[in-house]
């Protein structure tokens, strides 16, 4: 039986492609390519498609022997979700419906899901655990919560098993340099920093200085990719060991501004990265930390990388051997 990967082609899919296989487990991936890439595919089954296309899924699922599924593939812009809603409920909500219907009509009943921090909106404690109360600030945070609670429902009416993983920032690349974080137009912070220092940028905007934090910049919790790949990882075992539905956290518990960000991406990379101060982005919480004591204590989760240091150098080994990302890949 195999573990279908929706958003296998995406940054954080193609990352648990590989923890699944190093895993011996038979991966089958669905993506549209909208903005993933083929060749961050490691292995396994590759079918291009949209998830909102009923007879395409249904054709993948009637084809294969599905045991679970992994679900990526969204859209997953913060900002962009403020400008436009609709495309999110859409390929976010609807799609993940449609997802859901196939996966029930064909008897799979287990599915680990990319939630996010977002779910959280401005947090009233730090660090953030499970049970605090969700108010997203984003139309993006908003269809997350609702396939969350999509999920919960679906357990109780048709015994659905979900493990929804809240991630906080991921960032990072396989520690081999063999994939990374490729986005077209890039949107996240470290990748455009690294641009910046690649000279394909001539500065790295900061959104907004005036928040109510120490140096006035918003604050996050970045995670390695390879430590959320890892997650996933645990969070099937679970749902095969003891079936329960769940949601956790997933961040190494310690925040860092952006004004740090970039000054700890200055010492790796020994470039000037130089900076400018931008207006505030619409939809961003100001402090956004993660308890993953939950993760850690019910999954045996520990994450490996857990300093800002080692996760930008992985990423600016793959930026830098890979400046134009999967297009210049040889
Ligand atoms: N990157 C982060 O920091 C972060 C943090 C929290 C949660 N998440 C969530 O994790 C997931 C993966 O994020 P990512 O950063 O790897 O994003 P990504 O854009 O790199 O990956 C998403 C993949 O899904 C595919 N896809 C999108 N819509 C599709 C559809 N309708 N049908 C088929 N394929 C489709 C895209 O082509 C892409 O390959 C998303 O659900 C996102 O909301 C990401
Ligand atoms: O050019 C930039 C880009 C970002 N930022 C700031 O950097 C921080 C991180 O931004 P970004 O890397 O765009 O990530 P987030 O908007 O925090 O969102 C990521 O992290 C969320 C979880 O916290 C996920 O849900 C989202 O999918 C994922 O994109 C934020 O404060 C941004 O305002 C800048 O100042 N300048």
């Amino acid at each position: 039986m195999a573990i279908l990967v929706t958003g296998g082609a995406g940054y954080i899919g193609s990352h648990t492609v590989i923890e699944l296989l190093n895993q011996g487990e038979e991966v089958i991936v669905i993506d549209n390519l909208k903005t993933g890439h083929k060749q961050a595919v490691a292995g396994g089954a590759f079918y291009e498609g949209n998830l909102r296309d009923t007879s395409f899924l249904e054709r993948v699922f009637r084809e294969n022997g599905i045991e679970a599924v992994i679900h990526f593939a969204a859209s997953s812009l913060v900002g962009e979700s403020v400008q436009q809603p609709l495309p999110y409920y859409e390929n976010n909500l609807m799609a993940s419906h449609n997802l859901v219907s196939t996966m029930l009509e064909h008897n799979v009943k287990k599915i680990v899901f990319s939630s996010t921090a977002a779910t959280y909106g401005e947090p009233k404690q730090i660090p953030i655990l499970e049970e605090d109360s969700t108010n997203p600030t984003s139309p993006y945070g908003e269809t997350k919560l609702a396939m969350e609670k999509m999920f919960r429902w679906c357990d109780q009416a048709y015994g659905l098993k979900s493990v929804s993983l809240r991630y906080f920032n991921a960032a990072g690349a396989h520690p081999d340099g063999m994939i990374g974080e490729d986005h077209n137009p890039e949107s996240h912070l470290i990748p455009i920093i690294l641009q910046v220092a690649l000279g394909q940028r001539e500065a790295i905007g900061v959104f907004g200085d005036d928040y109510p934090t120490e140096d006035g910049t918003c604050i996050r919790d970045y995670i390695h990719v390879m430590d959320l790949a890892n997650a996933h990882w645990l969070a099937l075992k679970s749902l095969r060991e003891n079936g329960a539905s769940n949601v956790f956290n997933l961040g190494n518990g310690k925040g860092f501004s952006v004004k740090e960000v970039i000054e700890t991406a200055r010492n790796v990379t020994g470039h000037s990265i130089p900076e400018k101060i931008s207006p505030r982005r619409a939809g961003d919480p100001a402090l956004l930390i993660a308890s993953s004591e939950k993760a850690q204590t019910a999954l045996g989760w520990k994450p490996k990388y857990n300093d800002l240091r080692t996760i930008i150098e992985t990423a600016w080994n793959w930026h830098k051997e890979n400046p134009d990302g999967f297009l210049g890949k040889k």
